[in-house]
């Protein structure tokens, strides 16, 4: 009889070599699935947490950089190895592991992603899916050279507001969308309390290993609890991508799935204020232009992005002056209505005389976590793998290079994957690598 682990290599093996669809890879449903969670603290936990609660995982090893955040998945499977490094758990470990949650700070994502893909692992990773667009496409090649199964960490994919909001829009109820304006409360600085490289910084605590912490990132100093690490990296260009990149992927999310995006944005110009060469701005907008879809009026589609508390200059006609916008989410302008979808709220349809109470027909959330192990066991891919999270990712990074060039419209060829107007802002689409910790090109 084939053994699990057998089995589980076996189709992703032959996944990878013919690249096809799931329905070959066959059912493994009474299976256990060996996870490892990569990132133990913080949304690492709820990750880990998570898929620990599905009937069929078993948590075969966790990994950390700092050993001091480890407690909790101690706790929870006591017999499971603790390492340091990712690397080398995957070596010691790696023929007992099916798959791995990646939740560290986003500078790594693409470099463990990867490199797990690469060694036949199903991942799970947390959004923004990278940390630049080059990485983005990278990942994105690997996982049809992988075949294995892969989710972006967008858990509100899931929930029952978004599942409703894009319901909402596929069967028509507002009509065609015209435009959609999104915007988010947070900003892009502020969670780290600094807007320079500190000083004085304390002594690194001995649970820290810096240099695993740091990465494919240039070498600097521990700055502090929370200035980099944790949280505090997201306000960083050399770590995170502000509030753009941090909430980019969840608000826009239910505007790709229910307008259907399927390519990244053909122009975009932004504007910011507070942004240095160190941290993301304090408030950013963005004017994106998208190839059209069967669910948009025209051949073209506009999202705009705002952030920093700032709210869309434009609502359409449909929404009385007198409603206020929550302080998150998106709203989109269709031909007979426009959908308001706050960032995790239920959708509300205006002008509110035109449509029913009951206009709005509930879908129930699912387990996104559980998804994507049930996907692992049975060999079908959730919706929102890493194809749909690159280009996701793809089109939020793209405006953080906009950001840099203030107010000028740039046009962006995905094919060729480059500014066609302005080539300084190629040099944005991929960074340098520190010794060792290169990415090679998929
Ligand atoms: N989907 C969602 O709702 C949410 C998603 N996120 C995403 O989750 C990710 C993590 O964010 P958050 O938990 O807030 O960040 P934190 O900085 O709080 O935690 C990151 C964790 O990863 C660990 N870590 C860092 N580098 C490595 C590495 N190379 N190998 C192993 N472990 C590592 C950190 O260790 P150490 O403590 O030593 O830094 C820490 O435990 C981000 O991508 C973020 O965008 C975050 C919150 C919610
Ligand atoms: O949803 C979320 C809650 O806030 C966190 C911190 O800004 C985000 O990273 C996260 O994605």
């Amino acid at each position: 009889m084939i053994k699990r682990r057998q089995f589980l290599q076996a189709s992703a093996a032959a996944a990878a070599v013919v690249a096809c669809p799931s329905i070959v890879r066959g059912r493994n449903l009474n299976s256990k699935l060996s996870v490892a969670g990569i990132g133990c603290d913080g949304k690492g936990w709820s990750d880990i947490k998570e898929m620990s609660d599905h009937p069929q995982t078993q948590m075969a090893a966790f990994c950390d950089i700092d050993l001091a955040r480890t407690e909790k998945v101690k706790k929870l499977a006591p017999d499971a190895p603790v390492f340091q490094d990712y690397r080398e758990m995957l070596a010691k470990l790696g023929d007992k592991i099916d798959a791995v949650t990646v939740s560290t700070p986003d500078h790594m994502h693409a470099f463990i992603t990867l490199d797990a893909m690469r060694q036949g692992k199903h991942v799970y990773c947390q959004k923004p899916l990278t940390h630049n667009v080059w990485e983005a496409r990278q990942v994105a090649n690997q996982t049809k050279k992988s075949g294995v199964i892969t989710r972006l960490g967008n858990q509100i994919h899931s929930h029952s507001v978004y599942r409703t909001g894009v319901q909402v829009i596929q069967s028509g109820t507002i009509g065609k969308v015209k435009e959609v304006r999104s915007w988010c409360a947070a900003t892009g600085h502020g969670k780290s309390g600094q807007i320079s490289v500190p000083k004085n910084p304390p002594a690194l605590p001995k649970s820290v290993d810096w240099d695993l912490w740091i990465g494919v990132a240039p070498m600097r100093t521990y700055g502090g609890h929370n200035v980099y690490h944790p949280w505090g990296w997201r306000d960083w260009q050399d770590f995170g991508n502000g509030a753009l990149g941090d909430f980019g992927c969840h608000i826009l999310d239910p505007v790709f799935t229910a307008l259907k995006i399927a390519a990244p944005p053909t122009q975009l110009k932004a504007d910011h204020s507070g942004m240095n060469d160190q941290v993301w701005a304090a408030q950013t907008q963005v004017d994106y232009v998208f190839p059209g879809t069967e669910l948009t009026t025209d051949d073209t589609i506009k999202i705009s992005w705002d952030d920093g508390g700032l709210l869309p200059s434009v609502r359409g006609s449909h929404i009385p002056g007198t409603v206020a916008l929550p302080k998150s989410g998106s709203i989109f302008i269709g031909e007979k209505g426009t959908m308001v979808m706050p960032h995790v709220g239920p959708p509300q349809l205006f002008p509110q005389d035109q449509y029913a109470a009951d206009a709005i027909e509930k879908v129930e959330s699912v387990n996104h976590y559980h998804g994507w192990v049930d996907g692992c066991l049975s060999g079908e891919q959730p919706s929102d793998g890493f194809d749909y999270g690159a280009l996701l990712t793809e089109s939020v990074l793209l405006g953080n290079i906009a950001v840099r060039y203030r107010t000028q419209n740039l046009q962006w060829d995905a094919a060729a994957m480059r500014f066609t107007n302005n080539d300084d802002a190629n040099k944005w689409l991929r960074r340098d690598y520190r010794t060792g910790w290169n990415i090679d090109e998929v």
